[in-house]
């Protein structure tokens, strides 16, 4: 949960030789105006000795009762911008609020683990204030004790936005005449997972459109004019975001991007209105032609953070993928890493594949004296799993001192897992702002942090896309790490290889994954299926994308090999089980990412061709 290393964060950046100099402000939280019993809470309960950069600017602004929008690098502290604002100014309203007065402040975000994030964050600030009850509601928890807790009433409302809206048109009890904030954290995300038209119709609901200022009368007794006050947050922005922005603030005051591109975090206090927002926009979230900002700002990325990409052809993947883990676990016994795959099935795979993979270091050893490939406690998250496991791996990764996660990117966004010290891009992410957000898991609030994309030798175009936007990464050096695995003889000839495709430990492993998969049965299921979600989430790629990711050049025999099946299955039939199955999800999600909502018309053509061409084999 957020908040886990909260300790002693002043003295932290000194000790890392202020490496994150640039993330803390010098001033502290009481100069920014928040009520002291708070900032005593907030440095000697949560260990925040000063605010940072982005909280010393944001925060006087929304205490202001300014529209805001702020964008500000991964890990730089963008929930206390809000959260801390908003109790301060609830904690001194006199009367005290009561529980009976409803929801004054509501937090949209995109999925369920960050709203419990989020909420965590919340109860620890309200330690103090206890009249001030924070709640949330969401996908996949019990409807019934939700009402039940919105008719007692909830200050402080956490949220994803279907589940919302559900409340806000079937539940009476909710009472939301006293609502003064609306704040949308990690905007594009909210509109990216299609809830552009739950969002639209959320602010039609509590009558916040822009220039909507709302008088009414408080179940206490209160009358008052509230004029609401919005809040929109990310890392990275895009024409959605400006599109909500422009319908949802009004006048906004703009933190953390500055004139020249929509870079984060800008030093010296750069708030100024933001005109671009404002122009020329209808207002419907799922029309938006116009686009304010250019699409290839640059992305402002921790300055400590070490990008590294490897180029691995596509049928030694799996064994690059297990040889770097076993490597990164053997050098630091203690530490925690994350991959990211493409597909929920994808995940499944190579969760149930490191779990129970045993080898022999000794190839003349007995079976007894195999032990495990890689050596950690392994954790699998996406969409697809039961609320309640979601639940749990996201609270056990996050007090784990050493462990693995393999998701989705269910995990991509905010989500604070304290002390991730490596970030595997497995799967390539797609667009650059998936990029940002998934190597934003890692260095945050200063600290140190690796991050490693896997690339096909046919996809290293991806590298000048990420250039674009200023995201530059530097080769891994993966000969060395597959030549420590080789015994000193081997290593002399593996100096003359051509193709890491042949060296020999590339060889030796493939061979044995092959062997152990086809001797499993789970296993090779859960590889078959991983195998036809994957081509299908290949060939979901859009826009300039599918230039780089292109199907024509996959070679399913080596797509087969990097799920270390030795004969390719056949996608005929399974596809259209897939879709089945993603239609009935989405329906009943009421909703549809990007890439869920099933594949352009070029994209169908293209798998059709790859599934007549396996029928035809
Ligand atoms: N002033 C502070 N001093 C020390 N730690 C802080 C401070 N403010 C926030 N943190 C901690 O910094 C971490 C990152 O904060 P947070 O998750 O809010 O960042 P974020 O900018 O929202 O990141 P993302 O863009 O990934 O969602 C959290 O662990 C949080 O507890």
């Amino acid at each position: 949960m957020k908040g886990k290393h909260e300790t002693e964060s002043k003295k932290k950046a000194d000790d890392k030789g202020g490496s994150d100099a640039g993330v803390f402000a010098s001033c502290s939280f009481a100069d920014l105006g928040l009520h002291s019993t708070l900032c005593q809470h907030l440095q000697e309960k949560m260990g925040f000795q000063v605010p940072t950069q982005i909280q010393a600017q944001a925060i006087p602004v929304v205490i202001a009762g300014r529209h805001v929008l702020v964008n500000a690098a991964t890990g730089t502290g963008k929930t206390i911008v809000y959260l801390a604002p908003i109790v301060h100014l609830l904690q001194k309203h006199e009367p005290r609020i009561q529980r009976s007065e409803g929801t004054f402040a509501l937090v949209l975000v995109p999925t369920r683990e960050l709203c419990m994030q989020v909420y965590g964050i919340c109860e620890k600030l309200l330690h103090r204030f206890h009249w001030i009850v924070p709640g949330y509601i969401m996908g996949g928890e019990n409807r019934s004790k939700e009402k039940a807790r919105l008719r007692k009433g909830i200050s402080i409302l956490i949220a994803t936005p279907g589940r919302l809206l559900d409340h806000l048109k079937h539940t009476q009890s909710f009472m939301y005449t006293n609502l003064h904030w609306i704040v949308f954290d990690e905007a594009d995300r909210i509109l990216e997972l299609g809830f552009g038209k739950a969002v639209e119709e959320i602010l039609d609901f509590l009558g916040s459109r822009q220039n909507n200022s709302v008088c009414k009368e408080g179940k206490g007794g209160r009358t008052e004019k509230f004029s609401r006050q919005n809040i929109l947050l990310s890392a990275t922005l895009n024409e959605k975001v400006n599109q909500l922005a422009n319908i949802s603030l009004e006048d906004p005051v703009v933190i953390g991007i500055d004139d020249k591109n929509n870079s984060s975090v800008v030093p010296n206090s750069s708030i100024s209105n933001f005109a671009s927002l404002r122009s020329g926009m209808d207002g419907d979230l799922q029309h938006c032609d116009t686009l304010p900002s250019n699409s290839r700002d640059s992305y402002n990325l921790p300055s400590q953070l070490i990008q590294r990409y490897v180029k691995v052809s596509c049928g030694s993947r799996l064994v690059v993928l297990l040889s770097i883990l076993k490597s990164l676990f053997e050098r630091e016994i203690s530490q925690k890493i994350v991959v990211f795959f493409s597909t929920c099935d994808a995940v499944d795979f190579h969760y149930s594949l490191i779990s129970v993979f045993q080898w022999s270091p000794d190839l003349q050893a007995e079976r007894n004296q195999k032990q495990p490939f890689v050596r950690c406690k392994i954790f699998r998250l996406h969409g697809n799993m039961e609320h309640d496991d979601r639940r749990k791996v996201f609270q056990s990764f996050s007090s784990e001192k050493s462990a693995l996660l393999l998701c989705t990117d269910v995990a991509a966004r905010g989500l604070d897992f304290p002390k991730v010290k490596c970030i595997i891009q497995y799967d390539s992410p797609g667009e650059a702002s998936e990029y940002v957000h998934r190597v934003g898991r890692t260095a945050r609030l200063g600290e140190k942090g690796e991050a490693l994309l896997f690339l096909q030798p046919v996809e290293v175009d991806y590298l000048h896309d990420l250039q674009l936007h200023g995201v530059s990464l530097k080769e891994y050096p993966l000969q060395k790490v597959l030549d420590s695995f080789l015994s000193h003889g081997q290593k002399l000839n593996s100096k003359k290889l051509l193709s890491l495709d042949t060296h020999p430990w590339v060889l030796f492993l493939q061979k044995t994954l092959e062997n152990f998969i086809g001797n499993e049965s789970k296993t090779k299921k859960l590889a078959r299926d991983a195998f036809c979600s994957w081509v299908r989430a290949y060939t979901a790629h859009r826009g300039e994308l599918k230039r780089i990711f292109m199907v024509k050049k996959l070679h399913l025999g080596h797509v087969a090999r990097s799920f270390g099946l030795k004969e390719q299955p056949s996608l005929v039939g399974r596809s259209h089980q897939i879709q089945a199955q993603k239609r009935k999800r989405n329906q009943m999600q009421g909703r549809s990412s990007k890439r869920q909502r099933g594949l352009s018309t070029k994209g169908k053509r293209l798998l059709k061709q790859l599934e007549s061409n396996v029928a035809g084999s």
